[in-house]
Protein backbone atom coordinates (compact mmCIF):
# COMPACT_ATOMS: atom_id res chain seq x y z
CA UNK A 1 0.00 0.00 0.00
CA UNK A 2 1.39 3.82 -0.84
CA UNK A 3 1.39 6.70 1.01
CA UNK A 4 -1.91 8.02 -0.97
CA UNK A 5 -3.55 4.46 0.10
CA UNK A 6 -5.28 4.27 3.51
CA UNK A 7 -7.47 0.90 4.91
CA UNK A 8 -11.14 2.54 5.91
CA UNK A 9 -13.77 1.07 8.33
CA UNK A 10 -15.23 -1.79 6.08
CA UNK A 11 -11.30 -3.17 5.67
CA UNK A 12 -11.10 -1.57 1.93
CA UNK A 13 -8.42 0.38 0.74
CA UNK A 14 -9.11 3.48 -0.52
CA UNK A 15 -7.42 6.85 -1.25
CA UNK A 16 -6.07 9.18 1.74
CA UNK A 17 -7.81 12.76 2.04
CA UNK A 18 -5.30 15.32 1.46
CA UNK A 19 -5.90 18.92 2.99
CA UNK A 20 -4.05 21.71 1.76
CA UNK A 21 -3.97 25.12 2.88
CA UNK A 22 -2.94 27.88 0.03
CA UNK A 23 -2.75 30.81 1.93
CA UNK A 24 -2.13 32.50 -1.51
CA UNK A 25 0.18 36.44 -0.75
CA UNK A 26 -1.38 36.33 2.84
CA UNK A 27 1.00 36.48 6.16
CA UNK A 28 4.12 37.63 7.15
CA UNK A 29 7.10 35.59 8.17
CA UNK A 30 5.84 36.44 11.99
CA UNK A 31 2.57 35.11 11.53
CA UNK A 32 3.60 32.22 9.27
CA UNK A 33 5.86 30.92 12.36
CA UNK A 34 3.21 31.48 14.62
CA UNK A 35 0.79 29.17 11.92
CA UNK A 36 2.98 26.59 12.35
CA UNK A 37 3.61 26.82 16.06
CA UNK A 38 -0.31 26.51 16.76
CA UNK A 39 -0.68 23.80 14.49
CA UNK A 40 2.64 21.29 13.70
CA UNK A 41 2.08 19.00 16.38
CA UNK A 42 -1.64 18.78 16.68
CA UNK A 43 -2.36 17.37 13.19
CA UNK A 44 -3.27 14.05 12.65
CA UNK A 45 -1.07 11.41 11.93
CA UNK A 46 -0.25 11.22 7.94
CA UNK A 47 -1.24 7.73 7.92
CA UNK A 48 -5.17 9.09 8.05
CA UNK A 49 -4.70 12.44 6.29
CA UNK A 50 -2.29 14.49 4.01
CA UNK A 51 -1.78 17.93 5.68
CA UNK A 52 -0.09 20.25 3.39
CA UNK A 53 0.38 24.17 4.12
CA UNK A 54 1.28 26.45 0.85
CA UNK A 55 2.65 29.52 1.82
CA UNK A 56 4.25 32.30 -0.28
CA UNK A 57 7.32 30.75 -1.83
CA UNK A 58 9.61 33.55 -0.21
CA UNK A 59 8.56 31.79 3.24
CA UNK A 60 9.41 28.10 1.81
CA UNK A 61 12.81 27.24 3.66
CA UNK A 62 11.43 28.09 6.97
CA UNK A 63 8.07 26.29 6.56
CA UNK A 64 10.48 23.32 5.76
CA UNK A 65 12.64 23.91 8.85
CA UNK A 66 9.66 24.67 11.43
CA UNK A 67 8.14 21.59 10.37
CA UNK A 68 10.68 18.94 10.10
CA UNK A 69 9.71 16.06 12.32
CA UNK A 70 6.08 16.56 11.68
CA UNK A 71 3.52 15.28 9.96
CA UNK A 72 2.86 18.74 7.88
CA UNK A 73 3.93 19.44 4.51
CA UNK A 74 4.99 21.56 2.56
CA UNK A 75 3.69 23.09 -0.85
CA UNK A 76 4.97 26.05 -3.41
CA UNK A 77 2.53 27.93 -4.54
CA UNK A 78 4.36 27.75 -7.77
CA UNK A 79 7.40 27.03 -9.90
CA UNK A 80 8.91 28.40 -13.11
CA UNK A 81 9.47 24.85 -15.78
CA UNK A 82 13.36 26.06 -15.98
CA UNK A 83 15.68 25.03 -13.61
CA UNK A 84 17.91 28.20 -14.08
CA UNK A 85 18.75 31.05 -16.37
CA UNK A 86 17.48 34.94 -17.02
CA UNK A 87 13.97 34.40 -15.75
CA UNK A 88 14.08 37.53 -13.46
CA UNK A 89 11.73 36.92 -10.56
CA UNK A 90 10.89 33.19 -11.37
CA UNK A 91 11.58 30.22 -8.81
CA UNK A 92 13.38 27.62 -9.73
CA UNK A 93 11.94 23.92 -9.46
CA UNK A 94 15.34 22.74 -8.71
CA UNK A 95 15.89 25.37 -5.75
CA UNK A 96 12.31 24.33 -4.78
CA UNK A 97 13.47 20.93 -4.45
CA UNK A 98 16.45 21.59 -2.79
CA UNK A 99 15.18 23.12 0.23
CA UNK A 100 12.87 20.02 0.80
CA UNK A 101 9.33 21.37 -0.74
CA UNK A 102 7.16 18.46 -1.09
CA UNK A 103 4.22 19.81 -3.42
CA UNK A 104 4.04 22.83 -6.07
CA UNK A 105 0.44 24.17 -6.21
CA UNK A 106 0.50 24.60 -10.54
CA UNK A 107 -1.88 26.58 -12.75
CA UNK A 108 -4.17 27.82 -10.17
CA UNK A 109 -6.74 29.87 -11.60
CA UNK A 110 -5.18 33.42 -10.12
CA UNK A 111 -2.02 32.31 -11.94
CA UNK A 112 -4.25 31.55 -15.42
CA UNK A 113 -6.15 34.87 -15.15
CA UNK A 114 -3.99 37.46 -13.51
CA UNK A 115 -0.93 35.88 -15.00
CA UNK A 116 -1.48 34.65 -18.24
CA UNK A 117 -0.32 31.13 -17.82
CA UNK A 118 -1.36 28.91 -20.32
CA UNK A 119 -2.25 24.57 -20.59
CA UNK A 120 0.95 24.11 -21.91
CA UNK A 121 2.80 26.26 -19.63
CA UNK A 122 0.92 24.31 -16.90
CA UNK A 123 2.19 21.06 -18.22
CA UNK A 124 5.47 22.61 -18.81
CA UNK A 125 5.85 22.93 -14.66
CA UNK A 126 4.28 19.75 -13.88
CA UNK A 127 6.93 17.79 -15.75
CA UNK A 128 9.30 20.32 -13.78
CA UNK A 129 8.33 19.37 -10.45
CA UNK A 130 8.07 15.96 -11.25
CA UNK A 131 11.66 15.86 -12.60
CA UNK A 132 13.21 17.38 -9.27
CA UNK A 133 11.02 14.65 -6.76
CA UNK A 134 7.99 17.22 -5.74
CA UNK A 135 4.21 16.38 -6.21
CA UNK A 136 2.47 18.79 -8.14
CA UNK A 137 -1.41 19.89 -7.06
CA UNK A 138 -2.87 20.92 -10.76
CA UNK A 139 -5.62 23.30 -10.45
CA UNK A 140 -8.47 22.96 -13.11
CA UNK A 141 -11.85 25.11 -13.18
CA UNK A 142 -14.73 27.02 -14.95
CA UNK A 143 -15.91 30.43 -14.99
CA UNK A 144 -19.43 30.97 -14.33
CA UNK A 145 -19.99 32.35 -18.00
CA UNK A 146 -18.64 28.67 -18.69
CA UNK A 147 -20.79 27.19 -16.51
CA UNK A 148 -24.33 28.77 -17.20
CA UNK A 149 -23.50 28.09 -20.36
CA UNK A 150 -23.18 24.28 -19.74
CA UNK A 151 -19.65 23.98 -20.99
CA UNK A 152 -17.95 22.85 -17.22
CA UNK A 153 -17.22 19.37 -18.52
CA UNK A 154 -15.44 19.81 -21.58
CA UNK A 155 -13.67 22.47 -20.45
CA UNK A 156 -12.17 20.73 -17.22
CA UNK A 157 -11.61 17.90 -18.92
CA UNK A 158 -9.42 19.76 -21.90
CA UNK A 159 -7.48 21.53 -19.11
CA UNK A 160 -6.93 17.81 -17.46
CA UNK A 161 -5.52 16.72 -20.32
CA UNK A 162 -3.41 19.71 -21.38
CA UNK A 163 -1.82 19.63 -18.10
CA UNK A 164 -1.40 15.65 -17.88
CA UNK A 165 0.21 15.08 -21.73
CA UNK A 166 3.38 13.31 -21.65
CA UNK A 167 3.43 11.86 -17.88
CA UNK A 168 3.30 8.33 -17.23
CA UNK A 169 0.49 6.38 -15.29
CA UNK A 170 2.74 6.06 -12.25
CA UNK A 171 3.33 10.12 -11.95
CA UNK A 172 -0.79 10.78 -12.25
CA UNK A 173 -1.21 8.42 -9.76
CA UNK A 174 1.05 10.17 -7.29
CA UNK A 175 0.07 13.62 -7.87
CA UNK A 176 -3.01 15.71 -6.96
CA UNK A 177 -5.81 17.51 -9.07
CA UNK A 178 -7.72 20.45 -7.25
CA UNK A 179 -11.15 20.80 -8.94
CA UNK A 180 -11.78 24.86 -8.13
CA UNK A 181 -14.85 26.56 -10.23
CA UNK A 182 -13.71 29.89 -10.68
CA UNK A 183 -16.89 31.36 -9.13
CA UNK A 184 -16.67 29.77 -5.86
CA UNK A 185 -12.95 31.08 -5.18
CA UNK A 186 -13.27 33.46 -2.29
CA UNK A 187 -16.63 34.56 -3.30
CA UNK A 188 -18.69 32.68 -0.29
CA UNK A 189 -20.67 30.57 -3.03
CA UNK A 190 -19.65 27.15 -3.01
CA UNK A 191 -20.17 24.51 -5.48
CA UNK A 192 -23.07 22.19 -3.47
CA UNK A 193 -21.11 19.04 -3.07
CA UNK A 194 -23.38 17.43 -5.76
CA UNK A 195 -21.97 19.58 -8.26
CA UNK A 196 -18.35 19.61 -6.93
CA UNK A 197 -18.62 15.52 -6.79
CA UNK A 198 -20.17 15.57 -10.36
CA UNK A 199 -17.48 17.67 -11.71
CA UNK A 200 -14.62 15.64 -10.24
CA UNK A 201 -15.73 12.08 -11.77
CA UNK A 202 -15.60 14.06 -15.46
CA UNK A 203 -11.76 14.79 -13.95
CA UNK A 204 -11.79 10.93 -13.20
CA UNK A 205 -13.24 9.27 -16.50
CA UNK A 206 -10.78 11.81 -18.28
CA UNK A 207 -8.04 10.60 -16.35
CA UNK A 208 -9.36 6.48 -17.29
CA UNK A 209 -9.72 7.75 -20.71
CA UNK A 210 -6.01 9.14 -20.95
CA UNK A 211 -4.44 6.04 -19.12
CA UNK A 212 -6.73 3.48 -17.24
CA UNK A 213 -8.69 2.69 -14.28
CA UNK A 214 -6.30 1.66 -12.20
CA UNK A 215 -4.62 5.38 -12.53
CA UNK A 216 -7.95 7.03 -12.42
CA UNK A 217 -9.22 4.99 -9.07
CA UNK A 218 -5.81 6.00 -7.49
CA UNK A 219 -5.75 9.76 -8.35
CA UNK A 220 -6.32 11.57 -5.79
CA UNK A 221 -8.57 14.94 -6.58
CA UNK A 222 -9.78 17.72 -4.33
CA UNK A 223 -12.81 20.72 -4.37
CA UNK A 224 -11.71 24.01 -3.20
CA UNK A 225 -13.45 27.06 -3.63
CA UNK A 226 -14.76 28.06 -0.03
CA UNK A 227 -14.04 25.37 1.89
CA UNK A 228 -14.72 26.02 5.89
CA UNK A 229 -14.87 23.71 8.75
CA UNK A 230 -18.80 24.12 8.58
CA UNK A 231 -18.99 22.56 5.12
CA UNK A 232 -15.95 20.15 4.65
CA UNK A 233 -17.48 17.17 5.75
CA UNK A 234 -20.30 17.28 2.97
CA UNK A 235 -17.96 17.97 1.05
CA UNK A 236 -15.49 14.70 2.06
CA UNK A 237 -19.06 12.90 2.29
CA UNK A 238 -18.82 12.16 -1.45
CA UNK A 239 -18.04 9.19 -3.83
CA UNK A 240 -14.98 11.27 -5.55
CA UNK A 241 -14.24 14.10 -3.40
CA UNK A 242 -10.28 13.64 -2.01
CA UNK A 243 -9.56 16.18 -0.04
CA UNK A 244 -9.38 20.12 0.06
CA UNK A 245 -7.61 22.90 -1.48
CA UNK A 246 -8.34 25.74 0.98
CA UNK A 247 -7.81 29.87 0.99
CA UNK A 248 -9.46 32.01 3.69
CA UNK A 249 -10.32 29.20 5.80
CA UNK A 250 -6.56 27.91 5.90
CA UNK A 251 -5.15 31.54 6.93
CA UNK A 252 -5.70 30.68 10.87
CA UNK A 253 -4.38 27.73 12.70
CA UNK A 254 -8.05 26.49 14.72
CA UNK A 255 -9.76 26.92 11.16
CA UNK A 256 -6.92 24.84 9.86
CA UNK A 257 -7.22 22.07 12.67
CA UNK A 258 -10.91 21.95 12.31
CA UNK A 259 -10.22 21.16 8.44
CA UNK A 260 -7.89 18.18 9.20
CA UNK A 261 -10.48 17.21 11.93
CA UNK A 262 -13.16 16.68 9.58
CA UNK A 263 -10.97 14.81 7.14
CA UNK A 264 -10.00 12.52 9.85
CA UNK A 265 -13.33 11.45 11.31
CA UNK A 266 -14.09 10.68 7.89
CA UNK A 267 -14.75 6.68 6.51
O1 LIG B 1 -8.45 29.31 -4.41
C1 LIG B 1 -8.67 28.60 -3.43
C2 LIG B 1 -7.64 27.65 -2.94
O2 LIG B 1 -6.63 27.49 -3.86
C3 LIG B 1 -9.95 28.69 -2.69
O3 LIG B 1 -9.96 29.86 -1.97
P1 LIG B 1 -11.11 30.07 -0.85
O4 LIG B 1 -11.09 28.86 0.01
O5 LIG B 1 -10.69 31.33 -0.13
O6 LIG B 1 -12.40 30.22 -1.61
Amino acid sequence: MGNREIIDWKGDIVRKPIIAGNWKMNKTLAEAEEFVQAVKNNIPANDVVDAVVGAPNIFTQKLVEWTEGTDLKVAAQNSYFEDEGAFTGETSPKALADLGTDYVIIGHSERRDIFGETDEEVNKKAHAVFNHKMLPIICVGESLDQREAGETNEWVSGQVKAALEGLTAEQVKELVLAYEPIWAIGTGKTATSEQANDTIKVIRETVQELYDEETAEAVRIQYGGSVKPDNIAELLDQSDIDGALVGGASLEADSFLKLLEAADNND
